[in-house]
């Protein structure tokens, strides 16, 4: 612990702070979660501990990097120490864009985007080696077990100091063995961004974290989100009636056909991060990143 020079305290994340902290062998800026553990339920504190596993699997530029963590037992806390993304969150830009009245620049909605189907897909198919069968006999090969973020919203979308994205906190995040027919169970992230599936108590799949995108990158061009309603109930129907209003003009028509892709009411129509990557436009970002 005393590796690190403790700087600002930058953020809440779930169940803890986010502070900036400076290694003192090398002098880098990272930042550590501090969990206080000691009020969590024994199911809080296994998700916990399944929150570090996922994080330690998952090595990718569009997935925040976890360096380490340590216990503090007679504390009840934990630390989790992971990259800095100097430009903050998604949330933050938003929040900036609707203080100036600005929009964001369709080209820069493609690449978030991009960057982030990236990350999905590392989260959802990721890696070459984890062998998981879906019953028909086939094996599929990946790093590690289908992982569901669960939790994709603007708070949770970090970028660095190059315009790259990282999906951060996984404080949500489920590791389900069989993609095919596994689903988690419970869900306790954002209702503005909850699906349909889970809206009407169905189950969370790798499809509701691609709502959740549709939801986020909606909301990175209107500035709000795509359904509102100032009660559960009237939110839950707006969810399910799937309705959304026009983006800005100013943004293409083929952009808003791949939000409304993703916002498919039928989970087993939305797109997967494998099919979306294909798109013309989404390969061309990802030629221009290369
Ligand atoms: C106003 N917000 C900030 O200044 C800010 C900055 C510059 N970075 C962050 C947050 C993180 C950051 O920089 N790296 C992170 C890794 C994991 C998680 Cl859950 C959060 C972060 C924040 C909240």
């Amino acid at each position: 612990m005393d590796n690190y020079e403790n700087l600002d305290v930058i953020g809440q994340g779930s169940f803890g702070l986010i502070r900036k902290v400076r290694r003192k062998s090398d002098g880098r800026i990272l930042v550590r979660k501090e969990i206080d553990y000691s009020k969590m339920s024994e199911k809080e504190k296994k998700q916990l501990v399944s929150e570090v596993n996922i994080l330690r699997e998952l090595r990718h530029p569009n997935i925040v990097r976890y360096y380490e963590r340590f216990v503090d037992r007679p504390g009840s806390r934990i630390f989790i120490v992971m990259e800095w993304c100097e430009g903050g969150d998604l949330a933050g830009i938003i929040k900036q864009c609707k203080k100036e009245n600005k929009r964001i620049p369709e080209d820069v909605v493609w690449n978030l985007l991009t960057q982030l189907l990236l990350a999905l897909q590392e989260c959802h198919h990721g890696g070459t080696s984890f062998n998981s069968s879906s019953g028909d006999g086939k094996t599929t090969t990946t790093s590690h077990p289908t992982i569901l973020h669960r939790d994709i919203k603007p708070d949770n979308v970090f970028l660095d100091g190059a315009q790259n994205v990282k999906l951060g906190d996984f404080g949500l995040s489920r590791i389900i063995a069989n993609p095919d027919v596994d689903f988690a169970k419970t869900f306790v992230g954002t209702p503005f961004y909850m699906s349909p599936e889970l809206v009407s108590e169905t189950s969370y799949n790798t499809k509701s974290d691609i709502w959740a995108l549709g939801c986020l990158i909606y909301e990175l061009c209107a500035l709000e989100p795509p359904f509102q309603a100032k009660t559960q109930a009237g939110l839950t129907q707006k969810i399910q009636q799937g309705r959304i209003d026009p983006l800005p003009s100013q943004y293409s028509s083929e952009l808003m056909a791949t939000i409304k892709a993703m916002l498919n009411v039928n989970y087993m129509k939305r797109p997967s991060t494998t099919e979306f990557l294909k798109l013309h436009r989404i390969r061309m970002c990802i030629k221009e990143r290369a």
